[in-house]
Formats: structure tokens, sequence, C-alpha cells
């Protein structure tokens, strides 16, 4: 079994923060899909929605998932939009721990909004945004387990995975 740890949730949800130090926690490797689409192409998330497109932007999200998934004991944090593809929900739950980080819109906002480097967010209204919130919700309820972050910092939201999946944890040693 690939044995990963797997982070959906919205932009601003925490997954890579999160996904970093729970990994650093466990000794395990790191992986984020957007990190490695930035890598292979050298180009930013923000400059290929520019000058590409999201469409493009999400065909190379796919490869970028189906590497990820063929690793072995690693956290992988996708991007909030990872699980909008069936073949990449598919690759993501085979053989690994699937986990929702959840979050509240206005707490999504404060924390990923003011940053600039969310094509997704920048220059959209409010309303445009709560109507991205509420359409993607139910692409993430396939997740093993679902952890609420609003009030939480990442460290405590790391130690409440560990906590959720520990006897799965404990089964792979
Ligand atoms: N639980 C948390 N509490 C407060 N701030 C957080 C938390 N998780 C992440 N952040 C902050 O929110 C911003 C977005 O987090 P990030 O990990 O990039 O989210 P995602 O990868 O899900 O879009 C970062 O500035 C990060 O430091
Ligand atoms: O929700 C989305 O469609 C996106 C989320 C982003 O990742 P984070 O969720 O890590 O911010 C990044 O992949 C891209 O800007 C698109
Ligand atoms: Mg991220």
């Amino acid at each position: 079994m690939p044995d990963n740890i797997v982070l959906i949730g919205f932009m601003g949800s925490g997954k890579t923060t999160v996904g970093k130090i729970l990994a650093a926690n466990l000794g395990w490797s790191f992986l984020d899909t957007d990190a490695m689409i930035e890598e292979d192409t050298g180009l930013s998330i923000k400059a290929i929605f520019a000058h590409y497109g999201e469409q493009y932007f999400r065909e190379l999200e796919q490869a970028a998932v189906a590497r990820a998934a063929a690793s072995r004991r690693a956290v992988i944090a996708t991007g909030g939009g990872a699980v909008l593809s069936g073949d990449n929900v598919r690759r993501l739950r085979e053989g690994n721990k699937v986990v929702w980080l959840q979050v509240r819109l206005e707490t999504a906002l404060q924390r990923a909004g003011v940053k600039g480097d969310r094509p997704l967010l920048q220059g959209r209204r409010r309303e445009e945004v709560a109507g991205l919130f509420k359409r993607r919700e139910p692409y993430y309820a396939f997740a093993d387990i679902y952890i609420d972050t609003d009030g939480k910092d990442a460290a405590a939201v790391a130690g409440e995975i560990k906590e959720a999946l520990k006897s799965w944890l404990a089964s792979l040693k």
C-alpha cells in the first residue's frame, strides 16, 4: 500500500502549512502539488494561470497528482481544485488516507486572500468566491476524515490529524 496522507480542502484551509508540519512530525516526506508544478515549469501558479489559463494548469496538476500519488508514506498537500477531476480523486484515494481540512469562508479569505497568489480569489467579488466555496464543498466530502481548522493554529491541526489517524499509523509499523 502507498499509505500516504492526502490533504484536501478549500484555498486557505491550511493544506500546505499543516502538511509540512505533519510530515516533519512523522518523519515522512512532504509533497505539495502546486510546488511540484512550480518546480517543473519554473513558473509561479499565478503566472501559469495568467499566461496559459486554468485548463492548462489543471493538466499540469493532473500530472503532479499522478506523480505524488505514486510515492509511499508521504504527506501530500493538494491544490484546492485538484479534487474536481475524477481521475485525481481515484489516484488520491487508492491505498491512502484522505483528510479534509474544513474552514469557514471568512477564515479562508483572511488566510488566503491577502497574498495575491491565488488567481481564483484575485479580483473576485465576495459573492463570487462564496459561490465557488459552495460549489466546491461536495467535492471534498469523499475524505476519510474531516478536521475543522477554525480557531486552531496549524500545529494543533497537524496534531489532530495524527490523533485521528493514530490506529492506522500504528498499524503501519
Ligand atoms: N490553522 C491555521 N491557523 C492560522 N493560519 C493558518 C492556519 N493554517 C494555515 N494558515 C495560514 O494561512 C495561509 C494559507 O495557508 P496554506 O497552508 O497556504 O493553505 P492552503 O494550502 O490550504 O491554501 C498561510 O499564510 C498560513 O500561514
Ligand atoms: O482551489 C483551486 O482551484 C486552487 C488552489 C490553489 O492551491 P491552494 O488550495 O493550496 O491554495 C492552487 O492550486 C491554484 O491557485 C488553484
Ligand atoms: Mg497550498
